[in-house]
């Protein structure tokens, strides 16, 4: 899959809000909401620091760009997510009507580092549940799982 510079340039500033994550001794997944080529958040994954479960980067950057709007529906948006979002966050997409998602590494990559993933790709959660949500993967992938990897080398401890 090829993306445009913009995509490109949007899902670095995912990364860039990722690393900072990790700065912060959080875990490595950034997610970033456009809509009309404005950014409504760039976050990064809370888990560790709202002792939350639920509250990975894609589900509060949804949380952040509905309160700050005061909406519940993100339709003509897209998510720039640095990994591929796990069927709770593509559930969460589903909900906010998101209408395109575009990833980095793919939930086998976050799996591969350790992270109790559920082995099913957004593909198919979009077949299986006929969603019209598009699925581009592959965005930068080398750059998201180079920060897997470096969270890893600081001692990064997956759940
Ligand atoms: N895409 C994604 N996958 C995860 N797996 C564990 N946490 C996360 C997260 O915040 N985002």
């Amino acid at each position: 899959m090829t993306f445009s510079p913009r995509d490109c340039e949007l899902m670095q500033q995912a990364l860039d809000a990722c690393e900072q994550g990790i700065h912060h001794g959080q875990s490595p997944f950034g997610a970033l909401i456009e809509r009309d080529d404005q950014v409504l958040v760039a976050t990064h994954n809370h888990v560790r620091a709202q002792s939350d479960p639920t509250a990975h980067a894609e589900v509060c950057a949804i949380r952040h760009a509905c309160g700050h709007l005061n909406t519940i529906h993100l339709e003509s948006a897209t998510i720039y997510s640095t990994t591929e979002p796990c069927p709770m966050c593509f559930t969460a997409i589903h909900w906010a009507r998101i209408r395109r998602i575009v990833f980095g590494a793919s939930i086998a990559d976050a799996a591969r580092f350790g992270f109790n993933e559920l082995p099913v790709s957004d593909s198919q959660l979009k077949q299986l549940g006929q969603s019209p949500v598009m699925v581009e993967g592959g965005c930068l992938a080398d750059r998201a799982i180079d920060l897997f990897q470096r969270w890893h080398d600081r001692g990064g401890q997956p759940y």
